[in-house]
């Protein structure tokens, strides 16, 4: 790999295949996907229901291992890595926000945010926790628990907790998949300014053109394979996009 390319790509995949299964029965999920995102840049991922997007997204974060291909993050090739090195990587270096926002209900909006550095026995950056709560906008709801805040607060709160390490690449799995329009408008435009603030890279899977044309770029899954790729993509555009891959 060039310097040029080890300075600039957060992540890239070189040919990752997956295939569940063996046999008649086995599944490719995905075929050959190679990508690479710069620093600093907003990817979301589309394509038909079945088409690999999930898978994607799990290999690209260290989650499940590709059949074959290899997966880099910044200049750590993930292929050689043990369980325990993968999920000290996943700990450390890549930050996740899920549908489900997945908060730990006992904890407050402080502890669930600082809960992946105090898992690490890390001591937080006070000055950096302390922007990433400006950011999502809980100064003052850092005392309270996830129950008594809203959906778009509560997916705030995971927003905060996937910035606070400062991973290499924060990974996104529809993010507004529960939230009202609105407030999903609102959580998308909360990533892109984090994206914009921090010079934070995201990859984000979606089924809505809505969040999607927030992102710098859409890539299309289809099948398993890459089709095609937008830039600067807009509602029309990407809703077009997937009407001609098939079924949503
Ligand atoms: N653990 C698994 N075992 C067997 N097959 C699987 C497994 N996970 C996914 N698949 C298959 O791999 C293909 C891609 O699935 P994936 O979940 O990545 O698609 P997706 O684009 O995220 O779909 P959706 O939009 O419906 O969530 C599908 O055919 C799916 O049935």
């Amino acid at each position: 790999m060039s310097t040029i390319m080890t300075a600039t790509a957060a992540i890239s995949l070189s040919k990752v295949s997956k295939v569940y299964g063996s046999g008649p029965g086995a599944v490719t999920a995905l075929d050959g996907v190679s990508l690479t995102l710069s620093r600093g840049s907003f990817t979301a991922v589309m394509g038909p229901s079945g088409s690999g997007k999930s898978t994607f997204l799990h290999c690209a974060a260290g989650l499940d291992r590709p059949t074959s291909g290899s997966v880099r993050l910044g200049e750590t090739d993930l292929s050689g890595m043990s369980e325990n090195e993968l999920t000290e990587l996943r700990r450390t270096r890549v930050g996740f926000v899920f549908q489900a926002y997945n908060l730990v209900p006992s904890l407050t909006v402080r502890e669930n945010i600082q809960l992946p550095v105090l898992l690490g026995a890390g001591a937080p950056d006070a000055a950096w926790f302390a922007h990433v709560v400006e950011t999502v906008g809980l100064t003052d709801r850092l005392a309270h628990r996830p129950s008594e805040l809203s959906g778009g607060q509560q997916q705030r709160v995971a927003i905060a907790r996937a910035l606070v390490t400062r991973p290499d690449v924060v990974f996104a799995d529809e993010p507004t998949g529960a939230l009202d329009t609105r407030t999903g408008a609102q959580v998308l435009r909360l990533l892109r300014s984090v994206v914009e603030s921090t010079g934070q890279t995201v990859l984000m899977v979606t089924h809505d053109p809505a969040a999607a044309s927030v992102a710098d770029r859409v890539v299309f899954l289809a099948d398993g394979r890459l089709a095609g790729a937008l830039e600067a993509p807009t509602v029309k555009v990407v809703a077009e996009r997937m009407t001609r891959l098939g079924e949503w």
